[in-house]
């Protein structure tokens, strides 16, 4: 499996692979990869010809210098933990390929980026929408994989793809968790013993809130209820929970129904480490 560095490199296999009628996956990443990223990898190849992953901690989408300094970067076991999955070319680019010269569009995706991630960490969506695009026109995939672990990303992603008019998939793939139920994030390994070993609750929370709203309490009330709960655990600190439309993410003011699926996201800080994760309530 080749490691690619550089657009052009990228850009010219893509463009033979196309030529040669050949269907192509894509799964961008940010690499320290664990059995989150390797399953969308896996779909991946099951469901094209060939398939490009992208490695690069993209700078534009960071809005905490620290979270970007800190973030683990461990290229050569992402590319050994890569080896078997179906991958078949790793791109791995420097800040300089991606960004030749300071990328000056911008993206504002409206009330999808008003909420949650969007609102907590401002500029975000325009930077994962930039180096996504970018990602796109180098890779040339059919189809692109993304998991709902980011279920903001994949709407905005959603949109991006309908207003730009790209002309491939968002495939979206299922949260892979640990068995304590913990989502897999490249930022658990961060995670101290105390923080690691409270850091499951996160689960617990969305779950108590589903089964809140199951049994018929509002959408505010299943919330409150929620965050309440993980009060008793000090080393978390939630930064929201928040029942939401599940395609529009704005605030549920109903519970769940076949025409309106929501969504229970939330964000918090363990000991310096931020987390994100969510349920579907259908
Ligand atoms: N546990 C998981 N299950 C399924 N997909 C996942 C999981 N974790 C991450 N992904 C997906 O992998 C892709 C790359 O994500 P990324 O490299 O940011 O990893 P990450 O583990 O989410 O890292 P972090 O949350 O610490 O930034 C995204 O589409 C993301 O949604
Ligand atoms: C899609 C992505 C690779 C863009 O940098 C990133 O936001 C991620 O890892 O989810
Ligand atoms: N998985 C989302 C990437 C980020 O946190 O910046």
């Amino acid at each position: 499996m080749e490691i690619l560095e550089t657009a052009a490199a990228l850009q010219t296999l893509t463009e033979t692979w196309r030529r040669e009628g050949r269907r192509i996956g894509f799964v961008p990443t940010m690499g320290a990869l664990h059995e989150g990223h390797l399953q969308l990898v896996r779909t991946a190849a099951a469901e094209n010809d060939v398939v490009v992953v992208s490695i690069f901690v993209n700078p534009t989408q960071f809005n905490n210098a620290d979270d970007f300094k800190f973030y683990p970067r461990t290229l050569e076991s992402d590319a050994a933990l890569l080896q078997g999955t179906g991958a078949t070319v790793i791109f791995a680019p420097s800040v300089e390929q991606m960004y030749p010269r300071p990328s000056v569009v911008r993206f504002d995706f409206g009330p999808l980026e008003r909420v949650m991630e969007g609102a907590k960490r401002p500029g975000h969506f325009n930077g994962v929408a930039t180096v996504v695009s970018k990602l796109f026109h180098l890779s040339r995939p059919h189809q692109a994989y993304f998991g709902q672990k980011d279920w903001q990303q994949v709407a905005v992603v959603q949109q991006l793809l309908a207003d730009l008019s790209f002309d491939l998939k968002l495939v979206s793939c299922p949260t892979i968790r640990e068995e304590d139920g913990l989502a897999m994030s490249s930022r658990n390994r961060r995670l101290r013993p105390e923080a690691r070993a409270v850091a499951p609750r996160l689960y617990e929370a969305l779950q108590l809130t589903a089964a809140a709203l199951r049994e018929g309490l509002s959408p505010g009330e299943a919330q409150q209820q929620g965050a309440e709960w993980l009060q008793q655990f000090p080393d978390i600190e939630l930064e929201y929970l928040e029942v939401a439309d599940a395609q529009t993410l704005q605030p549920a003011w109903a519970g769940p129904s076949a025409e309106q699926p929501l969504v229970i996201c939330l964000a918090a800080w363990l000991g310096g480490v931020r987390l994100i994760d969510n349920v579907l309530v259908e």
